[in-house]
């Protein structure tokens, strides 16, 4: 069994011990805690009861799974840098071909810009730092110290206003070739929710290896990474419903599915009980122990916590306070003349040194003894840590080949077909965007259809008819457009992630969601188009009006999720709502409703060709009015009128030319226009996209 010594100079160190009991069922490293002289024994990992499927006592098998390999990768505990000393077989036992990433900084400062007559602002003053192979790190600082930027920067996550150099196996970062070895994990989980944690780790299988891994493989690779993380148990369970540390454990599972050697974790352990934070911790050095380097940026970690950390990098404003393994901590405080309190947590401690808590000067001083991160005095074996020259030479240039490699793992074709396949998942299961739509639609026609009944045929009630005709485009717009604006931004989320980290390419990601609308806006148009059009009794003598009618539609719906689309691109939930019905109050104004076409002051004539709503209205008047309708059915309602049957406008070509203003014979050149509107605005949406993606780096 391991034991975690925490001796009363501050050292930690782990032994084999055969003193405690070896049979204990679940085996767990220790830490004994001998720095008031009194041995006590706390379990730094322990199995979290099951949430999910009722299995709780399933549960074990993880953490078995964890501890014994913890066990195997505690051999390597002194090393930096050195050969992997995993001896599992497993797939995820050992980094890509033994590779190791040691990783270095020198002078990295960041600066954001705070917008026209703000200046910009310095967010990290030129930091040094050493992150060694098979070491779990940690970034910690008081809030707004810089760990969430500083691991930004190291990942190639921001690159915008970054100066310096950052070495990996001591030479200068090849982005493209890191980020291939890289994963980023965000501080919010963003997993698919309504696929299950088996299909979330398929999907990731299936983008994230070649396609000439074959499906046995992933799958055992898949298996064995969710019985080390102890998610085995959830496999059917819905991402949405995993508690926030199996979420946690989720986000990291994706990422390793390609077995990245090093991985950057932004405050993996917020939100999480100490239990589940003691869990992903544990794992993550295991992680770290089978070759990795683990990098995580954490608030104010408890003292068991810290003990786990191999090294702690401390920022306070943008500068390094320390830099060096986490025993070292107190000896380093103490040599500074500001000793760690007796019963105090060491990183509470440098927190509140790092806070000013204890003076500036202290903060100064700090700074200075760890050089801003360019003394590498504290690390447990200073000596061992190789030079650039000599990494260099630890660590041969991999052949062309593999540094040529695409920027994701499989083909634009075969993302597309996993995506494809996950998006009609989430289709099935969505009950928003699928379910609720089409209800709306039903529900919605329904309504329009009572309250217009009979009145497509009806001479007396042709001007209503108009209207109804305007109501139809207006439900088609609003609802389509803002479903995409509330709903994108989280989609957004996740594929910033997924794409940073390599899974598939925009296109393809683009292609998908644009062929994955067109079944479900078929259908919900086709069953509002067939209420409607019945209830409201539109002509049927010619068979194409009903087909114009809801192709009409089916445009409109397709124009509006591409302006819904634009704008979720490049706002979020809130601006979006705002913007969303803003901007389409124009596009009714210019669709010739209320105001004919041609009664528009010539400045404004340019407002009516870009507003898809005129061609929209254009259809249906044509698709209902056009053809050469015959007369309308006219009545008179009055019992002592004359007797005269008299409508105005009982002749349709009559009311489209004086009421509507619009020739009734144009059918195909609004759905050419329509056509043109729709591909531009899909264009503009992508860009947009292009454009948010890379502006947040
Ligand atoms: N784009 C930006 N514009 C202006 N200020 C920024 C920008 N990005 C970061 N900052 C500022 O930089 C500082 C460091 O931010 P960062 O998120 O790295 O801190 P942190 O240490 O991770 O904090 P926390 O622990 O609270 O997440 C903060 O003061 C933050 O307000």
């Amino acid at each position: 069994m391991e034991v975690l010594i925490h001796e009363a100079s501050g050292a930690a160190k782990l032994v084999r011990t055969n003193d405690l009991d070896e049979s204990c069922e679940q085996q767990q490293p220790l830490v004994v805690d001998r720095r008031d002289n009194s041995a006590t024994i706390v379990p730094i990992y322990q199995s979290q009861p099951s949430t999910s499927n009722g299995s709780g006592s399933n549960s074990g098998s993880g953490s078995r799974s964890i501890s014994s390999r913890s066990s195997q990768g505690g051999q390597g505990e002194e090393s930096t840098g050195g050969d992997t000393g995993s001896q599992s077989t497993g797939p995820l036992s050992n980094t890509k071909n033994g590779e190791n990433m040691d990783i270095g900084f020198e002078r990295i400062t960041y600066n954001v810009s705070l917008g026209w007559r703000g200046g910009t602002k310095t967010i990290l003053r030129g930091l040094h730092g050493r992150l060694p192979a098979r070491q779990l790190i940690a970034l910690m600082g008081p809030s707004g110290a810089g760990k969430s930027s500083l691991l930004d920067v190291l990942s190639g996550y921001r690159i915008t206003g970054v100066e310096g150099s950052v070495y990996v196996n001591g030479r200068p970062r090849n982005l493209e070739a890191f980020r291939r070895s890289s994963a980023y994990i965000t501080q919010d989980d963003r997993l698919q929710p309504l696929l299950t944690v088996h299909e979330n780790m398929r999907v990731s299988a299936d983008l994230k290896l070649g396609t000439d891994t074959p499906k046995s493989e992933k799958n055992t690779i898949i298996m064995e990474i969710l019985t080390t993380l102890g998610l085995y148990e959830h496999l059917n369970t819905q991402a949405g419903r995993l508690s926030g540390g199996q979420r946690k454990r989720l986000s990291i599972a994706l990422e390793l599915v390609n077995n990245p050697t090093v991985l950057f974790l932004d405050e993996p352990t917020t939100g999480l009980d100490s239990s589940s934070c003691t869990q992903v911790c544990n794992l993550l050095k295991l992680l770290a122990r089978q070759g990795r380097t683990i990098i995580c940026t954490i608030h104010q970690p408890s003292a068991s916590l810290f003990q786990l950390f191999d090294l702690v990098y401390v920022l306070a404003a943008g500068e390094c306070l320390y830099q060096g393994s986490t025993a070292n901590l107190v000896p380093y405080l103490a040599n500074l003349k500001m000793p760690c309190p007796v019963y105090h947590n060491p990183a509470d401690y440098i927190i509140e040194l790092a806070c000013g808590e204890y003076g500036h000067e202290s903060v100064r001083a700090l700074v200075e003894g760890a050089q801003n991160g360019v003394s590498l005095k504290w690390f447990d074996n200073p000596d061992e840590l190789l030079d650039n020259e000599s990494l260099r030479k630890k660590y041969p240039l991999k052949s062309n080949k593999e540094q040529k490699q695409g920027a994701q793992a499989t083909s634009q074709s075969h993302q597309l077909k996993v995506l494809m396949q996950r998006g009609w998942i989430k289709v099935k299961r969505d009950s928003t965007l699928t379910y609720l739509r089409m209800v709306v639609n039903i529900l919605t026609g329904m309504m329009l259809g009572s309250l217009f009944i009979g009145a497509g045929n009806d001479a007396t009630r042709i001007h209503q008819n108009y209207n109804l005709l305007f109501g139809c485009l207006i439900h088609h717009m609003m609802s389509t457009q803002m479903l995409t604006v509330l709903t994108f931004p989280q989609e957004m989320n996740i594929l910033k992630k997924e794409h940073f980290n390599r899974w598939y390419s925009l296109k393809a990601y683009y292609t998908s969601i644009t062929l994955l609308d067109i079944p479900v806006s078929v259908v919900s148009c086709f069953f509002f188009s067939v209420v409607i059009y019945f209830m409201s009794d539109q002509p049927h003598e010619n068979n194409w009006r009903f087909p114009m009618f809801f192709v009409t539609s089916l445009f409109v719906v397709f124009v509006a999720q591409s302006f819904g689309l634009m704008i979720g691109a490049c706002c979020d939930v809130v601006n979006g709502t705002f913007l969303a019905p803003t901007l389409s109050v124009p596009m009714m104004m210019f669709a010739g409703f209320g105001v004919m076409i041609s009664d528009l002051p010539a400045y404004l004539h340019w407002g009516s060709y870009i507003s898809y709503l005129r061609y929209g209205l254009e259809g249906y008047v044509n698709a209902i009015y056009g053809l050469n309708r015959p007369a309308l059915n006219c009545v008179d309602v009055d019992p002592e009128g004359p007797g005269i049957d008299f409508c105005f406008y009982k002749e349709p070509k009559k009311f489209v030319n004086d009421v509507v203003g619009m020739s009734e014979n144009q059918f195909w050149n609004d759905m050419i226009c329509l056509t043109i509107i729709l591909i531009a605005l899909r264009i503009i949406a992508f860009v947009l996209l292009r454009w948010k993606l890379m502006s947040t780096r």
